[in-house]
């Protein structure tokens, strides 16, 4: 006896199963025949995937568009001067409200993993104390890790050293920075001297805003690649943005990829705001900014798509769907073939996931139960439609349904409903 099955979806791999849940675990994925459960979701058809994970978000400013004022550059520099009057008056219930208001978003959209930076420049400390709160409410649907996030400048900002150790006293996971917004090449490259110093010290995760510039000599990557060796944090360490990497010289990054793949760093693209704040002082030829995404890939890098914003100082749209963001992401990094594009789908389900470390992930016997059912036929597919949610899955527990996507037509000689998935076979 089963809690519940979802009957006969077709995998990401292809393949056609039956999946058990026996609480909050999956006990078996194979043909159930007629096994009794609690509940049986018809999946026929339909993509049954591990539920999408956000390697890199602001939970702490999300929905706050327009507050006090609208970034009228679109630049990062003048979002980061926005954020920080906005982070003055906002209150620590109003932080919670937001985001928890996101966080239903993202599990309607079967978004069950967030890795949000949380900006501990802000002497009162309310983001860290909202976000920890946040991170208990939703626990039971939606596994949060947060990062200890100097905002202004782990250096520069003459109090964000104490704050920042503070708020991972107080329980934050993983150590965060952002060597490119130090007031000198010398201090950015210090700043990650220091942050994986206290990351190998405190046995954590690091994860920094790294070379969100369009400076081909922003290269604190580097710094980043022999600090992570020296502290031997392969597989705990991630570079997110790397746009600078967009505009480097192509001999120094045949030097750099390899040194990035040799530390086992990882690399978080957040394509929606990147194509959107990058190369804003270019005339034309206009840069993208995107990081190189399959050039790292070929060298082994592991490499995730993040969403980064939502309705903030940074960036006015964006819905939570990981589909979005992976969408955008293979239309910048022109990730065009068949293997490319299912890729992008494992980019924002099994690959972020290992970014984030997450244990028991996936869809296997005595995994988490967490899934999701999608009105697609295979992963290109999802991506194509950014294709409804059907069913969630969070924790052996049904938390979300969306009605299929297809539309009412009224057209003389044409057919009553449209569906704009493949046609079958
Ligand atoms: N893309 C970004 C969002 C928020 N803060 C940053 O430094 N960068």
């Amino acid at each position: 006896m089963f809690d519940i099955i979802v009957k006969g979806g077709a995998l990401p791999d292809g393949s056609i199963a039956d999946i058990g849940i026996k609480g909050d675990r999956i006990a078996a994925i194979e043909a159930l025949g007629d096994a009794e459960a609690g509940e049986v979701i018809d999946a026929s058809g339909d993509l049954v995937s591990p539920p999408f994970v956000d390697p890199h978000f602001h939970l702490d400013a999300t929905l706050s568009y327009g507050q006090p004022r609208i970034n009228a550059s679109g630049t990062l520099l003048e979002g980061i001067a926005l954020w920080g009057e906005l982070k003055q008056v906002t209150t620590e219930e109003e932080m919670i409200d937001r985001a928890l208001t996101y966080c239903d978003w993202a599990a309607s959209m079967g978004l069950l993993a967030i890795r949000s930076h949380v900006d501990t420049c802000d002497d009162s400390l309310k983001g860290v104390r909202a976000m920890l709160a946040v991170r208990e409410t939703v626990k039971d649907y939606i596994d949060l890790q947060l990062v200890a996030f100097p905002q202004d400048g782990f250096y520069r900002d003459p109090t964000a050293r104490a704050n920042t150790l503070a708020a991972l006293d107080m329980g934050l996971d993983v150590v965060g920075g952002i060597p490119h917004f130090e007031r000198s090449m010398q201090d950015g490259a210090e700043s990650v001297r220091e942050l994986c110093r206290i990351a190998a010290e405190r046995g954590l995760r690091i994860d920094l805003h790294c070379d969100e510039s369009d400076d081909p000599m922003s290269r604190h990557i580097e710094t980043l690649a022999q600090e992570v060796t020296r502290h031997g944090l392969a597989g705990r360490a991630t570079g997110s943005h790397l746009t600078s990497m967009h505009s480097m010289d192509n001999y120094y990054v045949s030097k750099l990829l390899p040194l990035i793949a040799e530390a086992g760093i990882a690399a978080i693209p957040n394509p929606l705001i990147n194509i959107m704040i990058q190369g804003r002082h270019d005339t034309f030829p206009k840069r993208r900014g995107l990081t190189r995404v399959k050039e790292m890939q070929a060298h082994g890098i592991t490499v995730g798509w993040g969403q980064d914003c939502v309705r903030d100082p940074w960036y006015s749209l964006g819905t939570g769907d990981m589909l979005d963001v992976a969408f955008m992401g293979m239309h910048v990094a022109q990730m065009s073939s068949p293997e490319e594009m299912a890729r992008c789908f494992d980019m924002v389900t099994n690959q972020n996931a290992a970014i984030l470390g997450l244990a028991d992930y996936g869809l296997h016997v005595g995994a988490t139960a967490s899934l999701v059912v999608l009105d697609a036929a295979d992963p290109i597919e999802a991506l194509r439609l950014r294709a409804a949610r059907l069913a969630v899955i969070s924790k052996g527990r049904v938390i979300a349904r969306s009605p299929r996507m297809d539309a009412a037509l009224s057209l003389p000689g044409r057919p009553a409903t449209i569906r704009r998935r493949h046609a079958p076979g």
